[in-house]
C-alpha cells in the first residue's frame, strides 16, 4: 500500500513560523487600516527621533509606514513658505492633507512636525474625522529648558545671539495641546520607551 504524499505545507492550522505578521485589517473591506500619528512639540523635543524608532517597530510587524519629515516637506511640498503664523498654518494643512491620503490608503503616516497652533491641528484632525480616517495626536512635551540645551540645529543659540527671530517656544507661540491622545514627558524616558508608549496606544486602538 502506498502512503499518500505528505504536503509540503499544512493546509490547516497556524501559519508557518516564517510567515510575516499580518497587520490589522478592516474586516469589511479587507484593507489594512492606516492612521496619521502627529508628533507635535518644540524644536529638539525628540519628535523625529521617536518617529524613526516607532517607524522601525511598525515596519517590523509588517505595516507600511511613511515618515513625513518637516525639513523635507519644507524643501519640496512647502518650498517658499516661512515661519509666519499664516505660512505655518498652510504648511500644516498641506502635510495633514498628504498624511490623510496616505492613511486612508492603509499607510501609517508619522508626522514629526511642530504644528504650533491649536486651530491648525484641529483642522487636520477634523479632516481626518470627516473622512473616517484614524488620527492620533502625540504631544512630545520635552520642556524648553531641555530642548534649548540639545539645540540639534543650533536654532536656540542663533535666537539668543539675535541672528534669528520667531523661534517656536522662545519668541513665537507654541500652543501645547490641551487633550492630546498621548502626552509624553520625553525627557524622563528613553527614545525606546517613548516609541513603545505610542506603539501601545496604536495597538489598543487596533492600529498596530
Ligand atoms: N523660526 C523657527 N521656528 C521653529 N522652527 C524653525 C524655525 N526656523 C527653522 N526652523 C526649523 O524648521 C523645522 C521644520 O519646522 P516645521 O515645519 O515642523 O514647523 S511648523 O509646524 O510649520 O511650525 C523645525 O524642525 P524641528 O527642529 O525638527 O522641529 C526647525 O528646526
Ligand atoms: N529621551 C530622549 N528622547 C528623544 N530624543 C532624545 C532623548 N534624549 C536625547 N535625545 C536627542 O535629542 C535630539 C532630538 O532631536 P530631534 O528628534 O531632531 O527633535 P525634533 O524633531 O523634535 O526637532 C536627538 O539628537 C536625540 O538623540
Amino acid at each position: 500500500m502506498t502512503e499518500p504524499p505528505t504536503p509540503t505545507r499544512p493546509l490547516t492550522g497556524p501559519p508557518a513560523p516564517s510567515a510575516p505578521p499580518t497587520p490589522s485589517t478592516n474586516q469589511e473591506t479587507d484593507v489594512t487600516t492606516g492612521a496619521t500619528v502627529w508628533l507635535t512639540g518644540l524644536p529638539s523635543a525628540g519628535k523625529t527621533t521617536i518617529a524613526h524608532e516607532l517607524a522601525g517597530r511598525l515596519r517590523e510587524q509588517g505595516r507600511r509606514v511613511e515618515l513625513l519629515d518637516g525639513d523635507e516637506i519644507r524643501e519640496f511640498l512647502s518650498a517658499g513658505l516661512g515661519f509666519s503664523r499664516e505660512d505655518r498654518h498652510t504648511n500644516v494643512q498641506r502635510i495633514g492633507f498628504v498624511a490623510e491620503l496616505l492613511a486612508r490608503n492603509g499607510v501609517t503616516a508619522l508626522v514629526p512636525v511642530i504644528a504650533p497652533y491649536a486651530d491648525s491641528r484641529d483642522a487636520v484632525r477634523g479632516r481626518h474625522g470627516a473622512n473616517g480616517t484614524p488620527y492620533v495626536e502625540v504631544h512630545v512635551a520635552t520642556p524648553l529648558e531641555v530642548c534649548s540645551v540639545r539645540d540639534v540645529k543650533g536654532l536656540y543659540a542663533k535666537q539668543a545671539a539675535g541672528e534669528l527671530t520667531g523661534l517656536t517656544g522662545v519668541d513665537d507661540p507654541y500652543e501645547a495641546p490641551v487633550s492630546p491622545d498621548l502626552r509624553i514627558e520625553a525627557q524622563h524616558r528613553t527614545v525606546q520607551e517613548s516609541a513603545a508608549a505610542v506603539h501601545a496606544l496604536l495597538s489598543e486602538r487596533g492600529l498596530a
